[in-house]
């Protein structure tokens, strides 16, 4: 059970004023003990538990802490150490990372000055900083127990630190904060039977040839196994995030208010400790938050059941079905066919060919293609990055072409089930659609864009690539080109380019591999569509190669959201290598 801050203040206070240092050592190292305990006691005094806070506006602090019976009648530090600890685990820059330290002064049991340190990382909402937040609350890795050297003498404290490590401790990093010239080490410890397993050396002044040596002896190893371990099991990660939505739980939680687990267990018919144990994983995801196990708001006359109570995140909500831009078709799509294919990629990289086609048999589109729930699933889950096409309405190539003088054409090719077209044609009641797709989305298209009340403005047509149809004004080819060698790209931009008047556009949409090898999802979709369409992501120059092998010119190209590139071409002025291949038109029929 995760305590809220108010309640973990408290706890943390009332350490600070019951324990001595000649008491607490031994709890955290056990076999420290005699004279040996007796002069590290005298060499270092307990001096605070640290913990780490997440408040959303830092204004709510001071209240927060007067709640809990504390005072902090200092200003706030801005922490070195704890932020960069951080940014390092959750792989950020330091720069999103606001950390402050407070630290309202408690009394030990003989009236000793002591204090509460508080760190805290303001987390507004939709900052992108709940995963963080959630992580830390659920692991608490920055939660520790302070000692201060009274001398703070170099020899005492290496002295310090080889009899710390003698009785198990194991050196956990640490820094140096110039803001208060101040040295930490930090070490977890053996024993957790006091409740915490951290425990800091506090030194005042630059102690950084200490640090060093300290640091180089942090099994960078321990680090490194931590952090694979993460990366290992992101599989798990995937089918608790599916499992979330196929249960159906986004769906049974409230964003606001927290339900408890025996409720939230009943209205999924799940059992609840198992429920539990499902929903602690996603709070670590930032897709769930625990709140205080108070009794359960929805049952408030039912006595808490000690298990907790969760709400569900900004995060989280995205997988319901009923949220505007829901996710979850993407969802099942990545825990259902395509965790499949991935257990194949070695098969991918060793042959060069798809491992789904290996494994399920067949192309990935005629797969889905021939079973109608897997079809509208595929079509579903690519309408869930949508988000990716709000700002195409607006983008020049099609205001130019809803504000011509004669009713202009958008044609899209494969289109989809039509969600990119029904964004354009309901922003522009102007322009007219055309649809290329294979049959059966074809269907999924029509009744889409017949439910937008723009059916009456499309054409649909059903067929393949080499059927582009002639004729139109703007042509969109909208998450194609990557599933696809290059030399299919080539053909199909032949087909487009052949059915393309000269005054036609083309738009293409797909992400774009970063030149300079910066993270970005374009690396991870590469990986995807080698494994399962046989398609690659490229870079914009690699497009541009494309586009002119087939008469085209690229242009421009402008951002999207998700990561996403609209590049603009347009027929070259010089006829392109494909123009002199005499290849074989496609089908003759035009745009009406
Ligand atoms: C990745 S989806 C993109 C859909 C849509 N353009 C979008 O961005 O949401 C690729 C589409 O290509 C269609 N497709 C695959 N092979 C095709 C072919 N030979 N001719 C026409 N469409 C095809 C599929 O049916 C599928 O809808």
């Amino acid at each position: 059970m995760l305590l809220d801050d108010a309640a973990r203040l408290r706890a943390a206070a009332a350490f600070v004023r019951e324990y001595e240092s000649a008491t607490l050592l031994p709890l955290l190292l056990p076999g420290l003990h005699g004279p040996e305990l007796a002069s590290v006691a005298a060499y270092c005094r307990f001096a605070h538990v640290g913990i780490l806070l997440f408040p959303r506006d830092p204004r709510d602090l001071r209240d927060l802490l007067a709640a809990s019976g504390l005072v902090a009648d200092t200003p706030s530090l801005p922490s070195v150490v704890v932020r960069e600890r951080l940014a390092r685990r959750h792989r950020r820059d330091v720069a999103e990372l606001d950390v402050q330290i407070l630290r309202p002064r408690v009394h030990g049991p003989a009236g000793e000055p002591r204090a509460v340190e508080v760190f805290t990382l303001a987390v507004p909402e939709g900052s992108g900083l709940e995963p963080i937040a959630a992580h830390e609350r659920a692991l608490g890795h920055e939660t520790h127990l302070a000692f201060a050297l009274e001398r703070p003498d170099p020899l005492v404290l290496r002295g310090l630190c080889a009899v710390l490590t003698r009785h198990g401790a194991r050196p956990d990093g640490g820094g140096y904060n110039p803001h208060e010239n101040g040295t930490v080490l930090y070490f977890t410890t053996p024993d957790t039977t006091c409740g915490y397993r951290r425990l800091e050396l506090y030194a005042p002044g630059d102690h950084r040839e200490v640090l060093a040596a300290h640091t180089s002896e942090c099994p960078g190893t321990n680090r490194h196994s931590e952090t694979l371990l993460h990366l290992l099991t992101g599989a798990w990660t995937t089918q608790a995030l599916a499992s979330f939505a196929r249960l159906r739980l986004p769906e049974a939680m409230d964003t606001t208010v927290a339900t408890g687990i025996r409720e939230l267990a009943r209205r999924t018919a799940t059992r609840p400790d198992s429920l539990a144990t499902l929903l602690r994983y996603l709070t670590m995801l930032g897709v769930v938050a625990e709140e205080s196990d108070a009794a359960d708001p929805n049952e408030p006359d039912e006595p808490s059941d000690g298990q907790g109570a969760f709400r569900l995140t900004s995060l989280g909500r995205l997988l319901r079905a009923d949220c505007p831009d829901t996710m979850r078709p993407l969802a099942l799509m990545y825990a259902g066919p395509f965790y499949r294919s991935f257990a194949a990629l070695d098969h991918s990289v060793r042959t060069g060919q798809p491992a789904f086609d290996h494994l399920f048999g067949e192309n990935h589109f005629d797969h889905f293609a021939r079973d109608p729930e897997l079809a509208d699933l595929f079509d579903r889950s690519m309408a869930a990055s949508s988000r990716m096409f709000r700002p195409l309405p607006a983008h020049p190539v099609i205001t130019a072409a809803a504000q011509a003088a004669t009713p202009r054409t958008v044609v899209d090719v494969a289109g989809g089930n039509g969600e990119l077209l029904g964004h354009i044609l309901t922003a522009h009641p102007s322009l007219r659609g055309t649809l290329l797709e294979r049959p059966h989305a074809v269907e999924a298209a029509r009744r889409s864009l017949g439910s937008l009340g723009c059916g009456a403005r499309c054409d649909y047509r059903s067929g393949d690539f080499a059927d582009v149809p002639h004729g139109g004004d703007v042509y969109i080819l909208s998450r194609i080109l990557h599933d696809w060698d290059d030399d299919r790209c080539r053909e199909i931009l032949r087909h487009c380019a052949r059915a393309m008047p000269a005054h036609a556009d083309l738009l293409i949409v797909e992400r774009l591999l970063p030149a300079d090898g910066s993270p970005s999802l374009a690396t991870a979709w590469d990986l995807h569509m080698m494994c399962n369409v046989g398609g690659r992501e490229r870079r914009a120059e690699h497009y541009a190669r494309l586009l002119a092998d087939a008469g085209l010119e690229l242009l421009d190209r402008s951002p999207l959201p998700l990561e996403a590139h609209v590049l603009h071409a347009r027929k070259a002025a010089q006829p392109g290598p494909a123009d002199d291949q005499g290849h074989a038109r496609g089908s003759d029929a035009g745009v009406s």
